[in-house]
């Protein structure tokens, strides 16, 4: 079986997850390459963010196959698939530039890079260093968490409707930011109820429905061919499911 080679950054196998007796991943499987976006989409209650969950480590599961690089999850020597998840975990008395100091001891990266201001100036938060995490609007906050998960360079970075609520300007910021780290040997897999968002940002797409995968990896440009939209084929591809 050629579930553990290594023609792609992540191979899922036949995930399965079981609570109260209840299949809420059911055999999971589906791929993501190198240096790519791929959008996580499925109705609420799909099996996402306990997708995720399972990838960063965070909660077990009960049957299936994890290969990073061709590598089982397990056996890796560092953390390669860190997630962000939708609500900014930050701690509000803290200064931007307290925090980000807290965090590079935490994973262990250079707070005085380069790349880190370069980071901080794109997405227009150096002159709001010393400012109290407390005085940050949503888009900031969730600017600055970004930050550390960039500068510890997890093979793959996992987005649980991290982009909800972000103004189209900051929206624009991260996103260059975002093609940037998938052009490095890394990917981006992200969960997201903004269908337009996920064509704009996306590479391809995964559906998953009742913790079944519906679709693995089909690409935007391949669903633009049958359909005007990604949100026309979405609907399209429930509206059978249901019928
Ligand atoms: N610890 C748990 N115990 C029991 N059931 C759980 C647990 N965690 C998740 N579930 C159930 O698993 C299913 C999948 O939930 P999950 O949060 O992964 O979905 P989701 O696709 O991320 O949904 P949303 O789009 O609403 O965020 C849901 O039915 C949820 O109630």
């Amino acid at each position: 079986m050629g579930a553990a080679s290594s023609d792609y950054l992540l191979k899922v196998h036949n995930l399965t997850k079981i609570e109260n007796g209840k299949k809420i991943l059911d055999q999971a499987t589906f791929e993501i390459a190198e240096n790519k976006i791929v959008g996580f989409l499925g109705p609420n209650g799909a099996g996402k963010t306990t997708t995720f969950r399972i990838l960063s480590e965070l909660t077990g599961y009960d049957d299936g196959e994890i290969y990073v690089n061709g590598v089982k999850l397990s056996d890796l020597d560092r953390k390669e698939i860190m997630l962000l998840p939708d609500a900014p975990l930050l701690f509000s008395v803290l200064t931007g530039k307290e925090y980000l100091k807290f965090m590079s001891e935490l994973l262990n990266f250079d707070i005085d890079s380069p790349e880190i201001k370069e980071m901080l100036q794109l997405l227009g938060l150096l002159n709001s260093l010393n400012k109290q995490i407390f005085n940050y609007s949503l888009g900031m906050k969730k600017k600055l968490n970004l930050i550390p998960l960039l500068m510890k360079k997890p093979k793959l970075l996992l987005l649980d409707e991290y982009l909800s609520g972000i103004d189209p300007v900051s929206m624009k910021d991260i996103k260059n930011i975002l093609i940037q780290y998938a052009q490095n040997g890394c990917s981006i897999f992200m969960s997201t109820h903004q269908l337009e968002v996920c064509e704009r940002y996306c590479d391809s797409i995964i559906l998953i429905s009742n913790g079944k995968i519906l679709k693995n990896n089909i690409s935007i440009s391949e669903i633009k061919e049958t359909a005007s939209s990604l949100e026309e084929y979405y609907l399209n591809v429930f509206s059978t499911e249901e019928g």
